[in-house]
């Protein structure tokens, strides 16, 4: 086979070493009350890598949380990168610059830390909450996440009550919650009876905001 009858082949995104898509095909969902959802579905091409890599590298510890006075397992696997640890895959590394650079005018400063989610199976979960610790709590900011391996919804509801929203994270989607959405609304990844594979979720956020 010629070199040229060969090209083809070789741009085959499941034989390539995992990269970004464009963020231009992000999709904006305005929740009102100044909240907003962006999302795109695959953003990450070649997630089976980062998937691989990150059940194997990332230093994954279990945690426990006093709940009305007991001590109870947070129920998934927990990493934090603070800013200047680098991160576990170098598609991460590129994806944080890719935000910081797409949300540059409308957020006005980089996304710098990583926390990272291991959801084990369907019993693992996050309860509802907002991301209100640090600035968060008074300011709009922004969190993205990436997500790989078995998807799995991310619930929003509005605090106070309302309809909740449900947007599907598959392996290598990007969803983005911006405005005042962990001020006024509400997120969670409930658990499933259904069978489910491991899950990791990558969260960006700016210095400050937890
Ligand atoms: O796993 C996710 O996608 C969400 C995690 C989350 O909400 C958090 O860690 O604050
Ligand atoms: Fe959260």
């Amino acid at each position: 086979m010629s070199q040229a009858a060969y090209q083809p082949s070789m741009l085959d995104l499941t034989d390539t070493a995992p990269c970004l898509g464009p963020l231009g095909g992000v999709r904006r969902h305005p929740l009102g009350r100044g909240a907003w959802v962006d999302h795109l579905p695959a953003w990450v091409r070649g997630s089976d890598e980062v998937l691989d890599v990150l059940l194997r590298d990332v230093p994954w510890r279990a945690e426990r949380r006093t709940m009305y006075d007991t001590e109870v397992d947070v129920p998934r696997l927990l990493c934090w990168y603070a800013d200047g640890r680098p991160l576990p895959h170098p598609v991460l590394t590129t994806a944080r610059e890719a935000l910081t650079r797409h949300y540059a005018a409308e957020l006005g400063e980089p996304f710098v830390t990583a926390g990272m989610c291991h959801y084990r199976d369907g019993r693992d979960s996050v309860a509802w909450h907002g991301d209100t610790q640090g600035r968060s709590a008074h300011a709009d900011t922004m969190v993205a996440i990436v997500s790989f391996g078995s998807p799995r919804p991310l619930l929003l509801r509005p605090r106070g009550g309302g309809a909740s929203l449900r947007f599907p994270l598959g392996h290598g989607d990007l969803v983005v919650m911006g405005g005042s959405c962990q001020r006024t609304w509400e997120h969670a990844i409930p658990k499933t009876s259904r069978p489910v594979g491991p899950r990791v979720s990558v969260q960006f956020r700016p210095v400050g905001v937890a």
